[in-house]
């Protein structure tokens, strides 16, 4: 019994010798994923932690020299919400890349002076404002569309466009880039397609039938190269101004028209969860092993409309 136990462990022992020397290139085979889907249906990249390895994509991309730009909308009250994004951004969000945070506000005294990293600024686009909180959420993919020939396609390669009631709290680089990513919403993560919120009046642009749909997407982070996230935002301002000419809004706003693009348009990566999350409502189920971009608690009452 006992010599049996010995010359298992010494073939162990060996084989893990032989893992050892494999090329380092070999690694990734071992951290690769079984708990959560790594491809969709049309074969593009679903992004979790241990399905890429950062130092291979910083060779890839830190030759190219791109620029990324950040767009966020800090309209009325969530001006509130700035510092604690932009500080965060600073630590975690394409740490060694140049970033342009693009701070579309109509307070922009209110923009706060944070110290960045070389290689980053922060840019402040006055805008206009809505009463309604739903009308600046939607309102966004007009601004983004329109700056796009003023500044993005000059300025940056790839856009991210973020909600900013929101912090970053880990490692997000590199590896979201890609022609048209969309991130999947943490409360449909899992769930049946026929629970999705999608629009279901087909009267709407942004109908979805049952029974069709790929995955529900978040309207708090999505982009892309500059091209593709202008011909996204373009199309769904449009979608919601037919909407409105015929007195109807779409359930969930933005969220509702993205969805509707990213149905007819795959995106090529797809963000898992990680990528955008709220503890306070869902906690911290085990196939979430980082947490990148989460929810900053809001009290809504105090905070919208103002
Ligand atoms: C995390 C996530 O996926 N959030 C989406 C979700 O709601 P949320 O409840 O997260 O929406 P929200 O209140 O954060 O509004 C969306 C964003 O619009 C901006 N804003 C809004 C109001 C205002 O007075 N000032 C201002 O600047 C701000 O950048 C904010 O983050 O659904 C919305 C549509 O219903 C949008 O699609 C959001 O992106
Ligand atoms: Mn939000």
């Amino acid at each position: 019994m006992g010599q049996t136990l010995a010359r298992w462990c010494y073939y162990l022992n060996f084989q893990l010798k032989k893992l050892r020397h494999l090329p380092r290139s070999c690694d990734s085979v071992f951290h690769r994923r079984i708990d959560v889907p790594l491809l969709t249906p049309w074969l593009a990249p679903i992004v979790w932690d241990g399905t890429f390895d950062k130092d291979i994509l910083k060779e890839q991309f830190q030759d190219r020299n791109i620029t990324i730009g950040l767009t966020v909308f800090a309209i009325k009250k969530y001006v509130v919400f700035l510092k604690l994004f932009l500080e965060t951004a600073e630590k975690y969000f394409m740490v060694g890349y140049k970033v342009n945070y693009y701070v579309f506000t109509d307070r922009p005294a209110d923009v706060p002076k944070i110290p960045l990293q070389e290689g980053r600024k922060v840019i402040t686009l006055v805008v206009q404002n809505y009463a309604r909180w739903q009308d600046i959420s939607m309102h966004r993919m007009e601004m983004i569309s329109n700056f796009c020939h003023q500044h993005f396609f000059q300025e940056v390669d790839y856009l991210a466009c973020m909600d900013v009631d929101m912090k970053f709290s880990d490692h997000l680089g590199v590896e979201i880039l890609s022609n048209l990513f969309g991130t999947l919403h943490p409360g449909f993560y899992g769930a049946q397609q026929k629970s999705f919120s999608y629009e279901r009046r087909p009267q709407s642009q942004a109908y979805i039938p049952k029974g069709k749909g790929d995955f529900y997407y978040a309207g708090g982070f999505f982009g892309g190269k500059v091209q593709q996230v202008y011909e996204m935002t373009k199309a769904c301002h449009e979608a919601m101004s037919i909407d409105k000419s015929n007195g109807i809004e779409a359930v969930w706003h933005d969220e509702s028209y993205l969805n509707k693009y990213l149905f007819l348009h795959k995106p090529t990566k797809v963000l898992s969860p990680e990528y955008l999350w709220d503890e306070q409502l869902l906690g911290r189920p085990a196939f979430l092993r980082k947490l990148r971009y989460v929810a900053v608690p809001k009290n809504h009452a105090e905070i919208r409309n103002k």
